[in-house]
């Protein structure tokens, strides 16, 4: 390897970009972006459940030609990782949420964008092909159909859901410091109404699956549900015609001590169709540990922070950092792993369990 791979300061994990990100953050956003519910056990709890899986990998497979390429909801995408929605873009650089949409088009990679985005969704999609839009479902029901019809005329290419919140997690460090709003001249642009007025993003706390079979009556746009890490919600969701779902405890910001969604996944792939699209994210920071969700049954990984993270140290640059890191690692994991491709990797990589043998001697 030419020695000048490894520059002084040059950042090669996403831990690296994390840290850049904290010396140039506010201490009050820094904390907005990596707080979590109650004593953020969930939120740590995701990362040692993908630390805790062993991968069993095969050898003497050319693994010469790989791809990583993969399709979610009929488009390609480059590797099987997307941007989960996140709020508030422009808080972590000024040049928000375009300067991530230019990042996920660079990598060819679908951008979640975030209802609670600080751009207007119509713009952010100039910059990204077909992006995902994510939506709380509002009280007001004429609200959520007006946005509904913007995602689909500006040629978003599904709709998600959150349904694990609600209530809003009461994240600790918010509160201690006192933030409660956008600093000047920042606002969530999607929730400013046809009068020119900025509504509140409600959490819905009477939401049922009712509300889940009337958008599906609404729209022909895709719809996938996020924040399901049961899998009796997980039967339900595919009942109502869902076309996908985000397992997800929200980052560990909504339910402190909700299960880890590495930990959850292989409940829920057990209960959906075969090839049925399966998102996971929480604590995704590794090529490998993206090898891990996939061999667990999933169809691809989301992250949030990391974007975030890339976003507040260096822009567009910055996001397209983490995204190509992410892929160097995935792509030799893989190859470690013996695999060729995303749909290679399977249970047949992940060390045998105790209470659950795969094949071969514990
Ligand atoms: C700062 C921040 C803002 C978020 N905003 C939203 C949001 O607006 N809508 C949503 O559904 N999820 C939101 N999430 C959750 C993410 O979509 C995702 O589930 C979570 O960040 C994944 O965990 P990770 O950060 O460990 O990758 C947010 C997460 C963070 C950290
Ligand atoms: O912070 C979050 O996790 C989140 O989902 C959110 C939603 C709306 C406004 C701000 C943040």
């Amino acid at each position: 390897m030419p020695a000048t791979d490894v520059l002084p300061g040059k950042r090669l994990s996403l831990a690296d970009v994390e840290r850049e990100a904290a010396t140039v953050l506010d201490p009050v956003h820094a904390d907005f972006f990596a707080g979590a519910a109650g004593d953020e056990s969930t939120a740590r709890a995701n990362l040692a459940a993908f630390e805790r899986i062993r991968l069993r990998p095969r050898v003497l497979r050319d693994v010469s030609a790989r791809s990583l390429a993969t399709s979610l909801l009929g488009r390609p995408n480059s590797m099987p990782v997307l941007l989960s929605p996140t709020a508030f873009h422009r808080l972590a650089h000024p040049a928000g949420e375009p300067a991530t949409a230019r990042a996920a088009e660079a990598a060819g990679v679908t951008m979640v964008v975030s209802m609670a985005a600080t751009t207007r969704l119509e713009e952010v999609a100039a910059h990204t092909t077909r992006p995902w839009l994510q939506l709380y479902l509002q009280p007001d029901q004429d609200f959520t159909r007006h946005l509904v019809r913007r995602a689909g005329r500006a040629g978003y290419g599904a709709l998600v859901v959150t349904v694990d919140s609600p209530v809003f997690g009461r994240r600790e460090r918010d509160h201690r410091n006192g933030f409660h709003d956008l600093p000047g001249g920042l606002r969530c642009e999607n929730l400013v109404d046809d009068a020119g007025v900025l509504r509140d993003i409600v959490m819905d706390a009477g939401l049922t699956w009712d509300a889940v079979a009337r958008l599906r009556e609404t729209t022909d746009l895709p719809i996938l549900l996020k924040g399901v890490l049961h899998p009796d919600d997980a039967r339900l969701a595919v009942e109502h015609g869902v076309d996908g779902l985000f397992v997800s405890n929200h980052g560990g910001r909504q339910l402190d001590g909700a299960i880890a969604t590495a930990d959850a996944l292989p409940g829920v792939a057990a209960v959906v169709p075969q090839g049925f699209p399966l998102i996971v994210d929480g604590g995704v920071r590794r090529g490998i540990d993206v090898v891990r969700a996939l061999a667990l049954g999933a169809t691809a990984v989301g992250i949030g922070r990391p974007v975030l993270w890339g976003l507040a140290a260096a822009g567009q640059d910055g996001v397209r950092e983490v995204l190509e890191l992410l892929r160097t690692e995935l792509d030799e994991a893989m190859a470690l792993c013996g695999a060729r491709s995303p749909g290679e990797l399977g249970p047949d990589v992940l060390a045998p369990h105790l209470s659950a043998p795969t094949g071969g001697t514990a």
